[in-house]
């Protein structure tokens, strides 16, 4: 990793965690081979990392870890999920894999109420589980669970004790999403202050729909690692999402990503197919209706320059633009649609057949091209006197 992911440099990494944290989903339930074709198109996407799953969870997850690990693990880093403890360490090596995502919650209410150990206990299972793993030759990646709603000193306590312990990269989660982007902004300041030339990652949900801000604030304060779900999945209201973080990186902000962002569309669908779980029509980036367009303003000023009303354009995720025709069209719009058809009217006529559509849109009907397209023979065909 070395100094190109410093806070100095530009270069974000991308640590996916779709086939672990996004698959943690209630309902989510991907078989091996589903696992493996994922993780294939992450490969192919060009992700950093991929998460691939929790081998100590079960023989499942063994498997495909493994799996995975033979399939892209020439092309990219595979982590697994592990507890503090030796056993799931030990179960996360068989696989094979060489980088191990070792995690244990640091808030005072996850270590009484879940952990049932003091602060103390945990600073000595964070120490131990780490040089365990790094004296079996892993990369190693600490996340100190719920930090957002641990103690500020004591956060920092324990990120010092993974370092010590020789963790090679911190990765702060706000497991239940309680973070706004200027308050993580500054926490994650103060960690980049206490781990030096560590890479700090940051993993963000959405439970106030704040997951893709965090996590921009996180790197603009110094993080060069985004954990991200494709789609957004994961649990309670879902993960950062891979498409909207590395977009808003790349174009708002600058960064670079080794994405290919003409695969996010396809990536998208793949795993909407597999996961069972619809990408909503409004969703950012790879949304049906994220390049949709009806209103007459807007229709011309994209036929004109898609810039008007296009902060990207399609082709750079993959997506597509969608003309619509309704209630709210205009008559450059419909010019343009039925001009495709090869129905060429005049101004007279197209106002003729707009007029029509509006009727029937604010009748309820819905209207598409095959309709404007009946509508506009029977206009011309008026016209023609036989
Ligand atoms: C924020 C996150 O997403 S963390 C990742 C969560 N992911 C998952 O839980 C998915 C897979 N999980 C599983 O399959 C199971 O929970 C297993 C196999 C890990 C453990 O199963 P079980 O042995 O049945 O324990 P169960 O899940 O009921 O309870 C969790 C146990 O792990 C302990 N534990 C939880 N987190 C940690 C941790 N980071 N380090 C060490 N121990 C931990 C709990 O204290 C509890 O211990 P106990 O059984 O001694 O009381
Ligand atoms: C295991 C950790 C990183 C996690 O998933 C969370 O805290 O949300």
């Amino acid at each position: 990793m070395g100094c190109q992911f410093s806070v100095n440099s530009k270069k974000v990494r991308i640590f996916d965690t779709t086939l672990r944290d996004g698959e943690q989903a209630p309902g989510i339930d991907l078989t091996v081979e589903q696992k493996v074709k994922i993780a294939r198109k992450l490969a192919e996407l060009g992700v950093d990392v991929i998460e691939a799953g929790f081998p100590a969870a079960s023989e499942g997850e063994f498997i495909a870890t493994k799996k995975i690990l033979e399939e892209v693990g020439d092309q990219v880093e595979v982590i697994g999920l592990s507890r503090a403890n030796k056993q799931d360490i030990d179960k996360t090596i068989d696989t094979g894999i060489s980088s191990i995502h070792v995690f244990i919650a640091t808030s005072d209410i996850h270590l009484k109420y879940k952990l049932k150990m003091t602060r103390e206990q945990v600073l000595d299972k964070i120490y131990e589980s780490v040089r365990y793993a790094k004296d079996h030759g892993l990369i190693v990646e600490y996340s100190p669970e719920d930090a957002t709603r641990t103690d500020k000193d004591f956060l920092l306590k324990a990120v010092s004790t993974a370092i010590e312990a020789g963790a090679d990269r911190i990765n702060i989660p706000d497991t239940v999403g309680v973070m706004h982007p200027f308050k993580f902004h500054d926490l994650i300041k103060d960690v980049v202050s206490v781990t030096k030339d560590k890479i700090v990652s940051v993993h963000c949900h959405n439970d106030f729909g704040l997951a893709t801000a965090n996590s921009i604030a996180g790197v603009m304060a110094g993080a060069r690692q985004v954990h991200v779900t494709v789609n957004g999945i994961g649990e309670r209201a879902g993960n950062a999402s891979l498409e909207e973080v590395v977009m808003a990186l790349k174009k708002l902000l600058g960064y670079e990503v080794n994405i290919k962002t003409y695969k996010l569309y396809e990536t998208s669908r793949l795993v909407s197919e597999l996961t069972g779980v619809p990408v909503p029509y409004f969703k950012a980036i790879v949304g049906e209706n994220a390049f949709g367009h009806e209103a007459g303003i807007h229709v011309h000023g994209v036929i004109e320059n898609p810039l008007t009303y296009e902060p990207i354009s399609p082709e750079e995720v993959g997506n597509f633009r969608r003309l619509a025709l309704g209630k709210h069209s205009g008559i450059h719009g419909l010019k343009k649609l039925l001009e495709e058809q090869g129905i060429y009217l005049d101004d007279q006529e197209l106002r003729e057949v707009l007029n029509e559509i509006k009727k029937l849109a604010e009748n309820g009907q819905k209207v598409n091209v095959d309709v404007a397209k009946e509508i506009a023979i029977k206009v011309s065909s008026k016209k023609i006197k036989v």
